[in-house]
Formats: structure tokens, sequence, C-alpha cells
């Protein structure tokens, strides 16, 4: 026994030592890229000096050449600063290449291993040489000879570290995964892709470390914050990575595998592959500000924000933050595609409000979003309408009454142009009338003096006040806030939308539009109105006058000084509202009203678009896919399916299949890649919702180490953040549809009764509540929950 515990003793110092010197030998790497980075830093700053230097010569064509070096080392410093924590991720060993020629990137690019690469023996045996060893890493590093030190995990030759399975391991013999920290090389995970081969480094045995880097990734405990999983990406995901650009790629998966992870990785990756055509920037799109929140640290950390915006559906439009929710009623009529028939008719029927209607004044706040409350009592004030025109030209009176001048407004608006575009068609239609009952238009047989006298006719009437006042207040100039908030008054709102909403669709659309906050669903309503509006076109501003212009005569001499890169970049970001790449993320939840304001976005765009139909919050999922199809066009769809759930134990993932069974008969969950053996616990109400919900609450923030969400219906959430009053910073109360993509070390689901029964999709929404757990999940049921005895819900049982 004690000869055993003796063999095992000096077992266990060995794989120390093994771990020690491997570790060891990436940090010499390490430190040998560190040198070099600190060259390339000391380069960049000459450069800048050498650049400023050059400034003061003084001539025109020095101070653009300056102006563009500085622009370039500035750039280098920066992202040479920025990546410098961290960095040094991965490494592959690999067998000869096939044919063995360097690429671009000073690697093999050969995915099979050459013929010969692997010898036999008499018994069967397996050896084979390590031909060539890359260091993966955030940016590429070059040598003073241009060979590589690390290469960018986006570059062709980084491929096979995300590829390579034990079933298809191409090259790679053995993939390890470095954790470093700064300068300091903390330790190493391996993976081995040809366990059957005895492989030889520099004639030493290849050593390998570890369980590998995916389960370590995995068991971590998680905080309010993504982390990138640019280090242990699968092969499954790697191949929507980096499918080419061109088209639609379409990305479907079940809860936890990686979807929103892979859409902010490929975002990286096209930037790096083309960052040219994507100057045009990517948008990605997210369902709430809180997975916004939750997400937005990942480009960074990749080494990529510029380009990218990350935008909630509720703050596309600028200038329109959405605060509030609308009930799940309400929010079916606004989303779906019978609302743009009525827009269309608000929009024209809007003119005869005659001013325009006052703007509710909806403040835009960041953060949470409420349950909008919906106000009772209608103030909106009685409309304006001018009946009549008077005005008087060549000395006489003229005069259009009511019927003339609807008339007019009915031709005016015949056709389909945005109605603040048909303004001045509106204008000399008015024109028309009033020179045609002048009877002036008889008094010249020579048309060059009839056309002049009408010209001065023209003048005349249009010079004068009263009819600028009335054209004024007889067709507006309309903006998308006054004529949402005109559709706010019920019976107006009705006769727009007449034989389109049944009278309880429009009261409570009414309703809800009157009160003082924007919902997420009014915001697509806002950019629609936009569109059928439209913007009329004013004078350009021009360049503010610069005394100094005149003193150095710079502006003749340097017109590309007006603006610099930098500032034209940052210019085009703001007044950008179309982008090169669109990635939609939670698709299944975008309503048809949503994916016109998405699809105006990137109207000749390339799409990524990842979701789940089985999460879907949208209660009618076939009329949105028509809006999808739509916005999509018919540009060519790539697929793919990810189907291992990274996120929930198998113990969460099982339970949560059963509310897929009932929400989605015949669906498949994903498999999950680890098991905890922790089950989840059942707990049923007894004092009072409150006291028990925050029982179960203190009780996991006991088990784990990082964050706990405790998930409730909609209409609960504020109540539930009183309940958890005073537990720290580590836990959240979230209303149902704001848990989407989000997850937590622990979860707290309320009531799934509750919960499947707040909308027609709650069953679809159960199931996202019970799938955002990375360790432990406690269920409580109340009365409605019907538990068993075991406290299981009616909802979770066989
Ligand atoms: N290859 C990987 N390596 C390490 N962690 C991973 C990997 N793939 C996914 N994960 C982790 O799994 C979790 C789920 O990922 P993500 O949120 O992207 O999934 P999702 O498909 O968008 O889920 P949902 O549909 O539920 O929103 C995250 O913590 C993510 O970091």
């Amino acid at each position: 026994m004690a000869a055993q515990a003796h063999q095992q003793t000096a077992l266990d110092q060995d794989r120390d030592s093994v771990r020690d010197r491997e570790t060891g030998i990436e940090q010499e790497h390490l430190d040998q890229v560190y040198r070099r980075l600190e060259e390339k830093i000391h380069e960049a700053e000459f450069l800048m000096n050498d650049a400023a230097k050059r400034g003061q010569v003084g001539t025109p064509g020095a101070l653009a050449e300056r102006d563009a070096q500085v622009f370039r080392a500035g750039i280098h410093l920066n992202r040479l600063n920025n990546e410098f924590e961290d960095f040094l991720f991965g490494r592959i060993d690999l067998l000869p290449g096939k044919d063995g020629k360097k690429g671009p990137d000073g690697a093999y690019t050969a995915v099979e291993p050459a013929e010969g690469a692997v010898r036999e023996d008499a018994d069967g045996k397996r050896t084979a040489d390590i031909a060539e060893t890359l260091h993966i890493g955030r940016i590429g590093v070059l040598d003073a000879d241009y060979s590589p030190l690390v290469i960018d995990w986006r570059a062709p030759a980084a491929a096979p570290f995300y590829r390579s399975t034990p079933v298809d391991p191409g090259r790679v013999v053995r993939r390890r995964v470095i954790r470093s920290k700064g300068r300091k090389v903390l330790g190493v995970e391996d993976d081995l892709m040809r366990p059957e081969l005895t492989a030889y480094l520099d004639g030493e045995r290849l050593p390998v470390i570890g369980d590998g880097a995916l389960m370590a990734a995995l068991g971590q405990a998680r905080s309010h914050t993504m982390r990138d999983i640019v280090a242990s990406i699968q092969a499954e995901q790697d191949l929507v990575i980096r499918a080419p650009a061109a088209s639609v790629t379409y990305v479907e998966g079940g809860p936890g595998t990686g979807k929103t992870a892979v859409a902010l990785h490929r975002a990286a990756y096209l930037l790096y592959q083309d960052r040219r055509r994507y100057a045009g920037g990517i948008l990605i799109v997210s369902p709430t500000p809180l997975l916004v929140a939750y997400t937005e640290g990942v480009l960074p950390s990749l080494g990529e924000e510029g380009q990218v915006a990350i935008r909630a559906v509720g703050s596309l439009v600028d200038g329109a933050e959405a605060t509030v929710y609308d009930s799940p009623a309400v929010a079916r009529v606004k989303g779906s595609s019978r609302m743009l028939k009525v827009l269309r008719k608000a929009a024209r029927g809007a003119l005869e409000l005659g001013t325009p209607a006052k703007e509710a004044n909806k403040e835009a706040k960041t953060g949470q979003l409420a349950f909008g409350e919906e106000p009772e009592d209608d103030k909106q004030a009685p409309a304006e309408q001018p009946t009549r025109l008077r005005v008087v030209a060549f000395g006489r009176r003229l005069e259009l009454e009511a019927a003339d001048l609807n008339r007019i407004r009915q031709n005016a608006l015949s056709g389909t142009a945005p109605v603040n575009l048909l303004r001045p068609r509106a204008r000399k239609l008015l024109l028309d009338a009033l020179w045609s009952q002048s009877g002036a238009g008889t008094r010249h047989s020579d048309p060059e003096l009839a056309a002049e006298l009408r010209s001065s006719f023209d003048d005349d009437i249009t010079s004068e006040d009263d009819f600028i006042r009335f054209l004024d207040a007889w067709w507006p100039e309309l903006t998308p806030r006054g004529v949402l908030s005109a559709m706010g008054d019920e019976r107006r709102l009705g006769r727009w939308a007449r034989r389109i909403l049944n009278p309880g669709e429009v009261r409570k659309v009414a309703r809800s539009l009157r009160r003082d906050a924007l919902s997420v669903h009014d915001v697509a309503l806002l950019d629609e109105l936009n569109a059928v509006l439209g913007t009329p076109v004013r004078p350009r501003r021009k360049r503010e006058y610069d005394p100094l212009d005149q003193l150095t005569g710079l502006d003749e001499l340097m017109p590309t000084r007006e603006e610099t890169q930098f500032e034209r970049a940052e210019r085009l970001a703001q007044e950008r509202t179309e982008y090169a790449h669109v990635i939609v993320d939670e698709a299944q939840d975008l309503t048809p009203m949503q994916w016109r304001m998405v699809g105006r976005r990137g109207r000749h765009a390339t799409w990524t678009v990842v979701g789940d139909p089985a999460q879907s919050s949208w209660s009618d999922p076939d009329e949105a896919a028509e809006a999808r199809d739509e916005a999509l066009g018919s540009r060519p769809r790539r697929r793919f399916t990810l189907t291992v759930n990274y996120r929930n134990p198998a113990e969460i993932a099982e339970l949560a299949a059963k509310v897929l069974a009932l929400a989605m008969p015949g669906s498949e969950s994903p498999s999950a890649v680890r098991s905890t053996g922790v089950r989840p616990r059942f707990e049923v109400v007894r004092d009072g919702l409150g006291p028990s919900v925050r029982e179960a609450a203190e009780h996991l923030l006991a088990q784990v180490d990082g964050t706990v969400g405790v998930v409730v219906a909609m209409n609960r959430r504020d109540e539930a953040a009183r309940w958890l009053a005073g537990l720290g910073d580590r836990v959240v109360a979230l209303g149902s549809l704001e848990a989407k993509g989000l997850e937590y070390d622990a979860t707290v689901v309320v009531s799934p009764a509750e919960i499947a029964d707040e909308s027609p999709a709650g069953l679809r929404v159960l199931y996202v509540a019970l799938t955002r757990a990375t360790q432990q999940l406690t269920v409580v049921s109340g009365a409605r929950d019907e538990p068993d005895a075991d406290g299981v819900p009616d909802l979770l049982r066989d």
C-alpha cells in the first residue's frame, strides 16, 4: 500500500514537473513576443516623432504627409498598447504538410499531412515528427526576419486550431490553450487530436497537459459581462464564423449553443478579412439593452470596436429610445404588418389636423425597460383645420372653399410619394386653382407673356403672409412623433384603421400611444412613419467662416486639411443609416414591423441572421418569416445549425426539454456538453411569494461564486427587485422577456405557470427562462402551478 502511494506521489511530481517545463517553454515564447512588441512600439513612437518634425517644415505637402503618418502610427500604437494584455492564447503542433507551401502569413497552407508523415513499424506502432509549431493570438506578430511569432486568430493558417477534431485532425497532433495574464503564462491545457500517434518534437516525445480548455472555460463563474471564446471556439462554430460574407448566413441552434458568441466573433472575423469593405460599418441588432450591455465588451476584447455598432432593437432610430414594453396584446398589434396600412392612412390623414399634432415629450432613459402603464383618459386637443383659403391677387379677392381644398388635397395625394415631399405639388395645385379662378389666363394669347403673367401671379400670392400661414396649417410638415401622437386619439385612429383593426385593438393601441414613454414597438412604427412621410430636402449648412483661413490661405492650399481621416470616419459613423453587414441576434423575436426597420438599414448589405424558433416570443412566426424574407430579399442563403449546448449542464437541459416538448412538439434540444450532478431544486411558496423567492436566491448565492438571475413574469419585475433588496449586485431581478440571451451561474424561475400564461408565446418564453443557468436552477411554484408532493409544477412533470 505504502509502495503504491509512493509510486503515485512520484507520478504526480513527474506530471507537475512536465507541466512546469511546458509552462516555461510557453513563457519563453511570450517573452520573445514581448521583446518584439516593444521594438515595434519604439518604431511606432519614432514614426510619430519623425512625423511631427516633418510637420515643422510647413509646406502643404509635408503637412498632409504628416497627417497621414501620425494617423497610421497612432493607430498602430493604440492597437499595440490595447492588445498587450493576454493576447497569446493558443498553439498547434503540426505534421509536415502535403505540398509544404508557405502562405502569405508565413505558415504552411497544406491541410493534409504529407505522404509518409506517419511511420508505422512492424508492431503497428505509429510515430511521426512535428514539422511546424504555430502560436495563435489576438493579433499577428512577425519576427524581425518576417517569420510569424504569433498568428492572428482570424488568419487562414489559424483555422486548424479551431477546425481540427480527433475525428478529422488534419495536420494537427496537439492543440494547446495557453492561459496568460499580462507578461506571465499561468498554465496550459492540451487536447490531443491524434491520440493513436507517438509524436516527437526536436527528438523528444510530445507531452500532453490537462483535460482540455473547453471544460475549464465552461466551468468558470459568470460575471455580468460576456467573455470572448477565442481560445476555445469549436469546429461547428468556426465554420459559421469563417463562412464567406456574400449573401445571407443563417444560423439556428438551441439555447446555449453559442449563437451570440459566434455572431460577435464573426463580426471581428469579417473586419479582419476585408476591412475596406466593412468600413461601411457592421450593425449588430440585439433584442434588449441588457443584452447589449452584456455583450458589448466582447468586440473590444478581440481588438475591434470602431466599425461595429451594437444596438438594441428599441434604439435603432436616432433620437428615439424605447423605455417601456407594451402589454403582449398591444405588442401583438403594433408588431403586425397590418400596421403598415394603418400608418400610411395616418400619415395622410394627419394632414387634416391642420397644425402639426403636438409631440409628446418622450424622454430617453437607458437600462432596464419597464412594462408600460397605459393612461385611461383622452387628453388630445381637438383638430384645427383651415376650411377656406382667401387671397388677393392682381387686385382681386380669390377664394377656395372646403370642397375645393379637399379635392386639391386628394389630387395631390394620389400616388405613393412620401407625404412631406408632396407639399410642393399641393402648393402648385392651389396656385393652379386660384389662377384659373382669377381668369387671368385668358388675357394673353402669346405664350411667353402668359407665362410671365403667371409667374408674377404666383410670386404675388406666395409672398402673402396669409398664404404662407394657410399652407403651413393646411399641409404642415409632419414628423413621425407628431403622427404617432395623433394616433393616440381613439376616434381618429378608428377612422384610419377602419377594416384593419377591430374596435378593441384600436382602443388598446390608442391608449398605449397616449402614454409619455416610447415602447420598443413604437420605435419600429416611428421608423416606418419616417419612410412614409419623407424628409424634406433642406439646403446644406455651409461650413462656418473661419477668419484664420484668410490669414494663412490654408483653405485654398490644403483643401484636404478640412477634415482629418479620423474626423471623417467619426462623421460617417454618426451619419450612417445603412450598413455593409447586418447581424441580427435572437432573430426569432423580431416582429414584421421590426424586420422592415432592420431591413432598411441593410438594403445593400450582406447578412448574418442567428436565432432559435423555439425561443420566439412573437405569437405569429409565419407572419414574421414573411417579413424577414422580404427584408433579406432574394439573396442566396447559407444555413448552419449549431447542435451542442455549452451553457446548461445536462440536468437543467433535461428539465427545459420538457417545456420544449410542449412549446414546439417534435423539435430537438441541443445536447448538453457537460453534467454537474446537481439536479434542479423545486420550492413551493409557503409564507408568501416574496420571502420564498428571496430565500431561494440567498441559498444560490451561497452555492455559486458568480451571478444569480431571478426570472419572473413581466408584471412582477419591480416587485421582484424589492424582494431582493440588499442582497448585493451578484443577484438581478428580470422580467421574462429581459432574460433573453443572458446567463447566470444560477437562476430562480418564479411560477412557470405565470410566465407561460402571460402571452400566446408564453411557453417559449418559459423555455428561455429555464435555460439561463450555467450551474444551478431553482423553480419556485405557487398554487397556480399545481405542484406535486415534490414541489414539481404541473408544466415540468413528465
Ligand atoms: N466554444 C466555446 N468555448 C467556451 N465557451 C463557449 C463556447 N461556445 C459557447 N460558449 C459559452 O456558452 C454560453 C452560451 O453562449 P451564447 O450565449 O452565445 O449562446 P446562444 O446560442 O446565443 O444562447 P441563447 O440562444 O440561449 O441566447 C456562453 O457562456 C458562451 O461563452
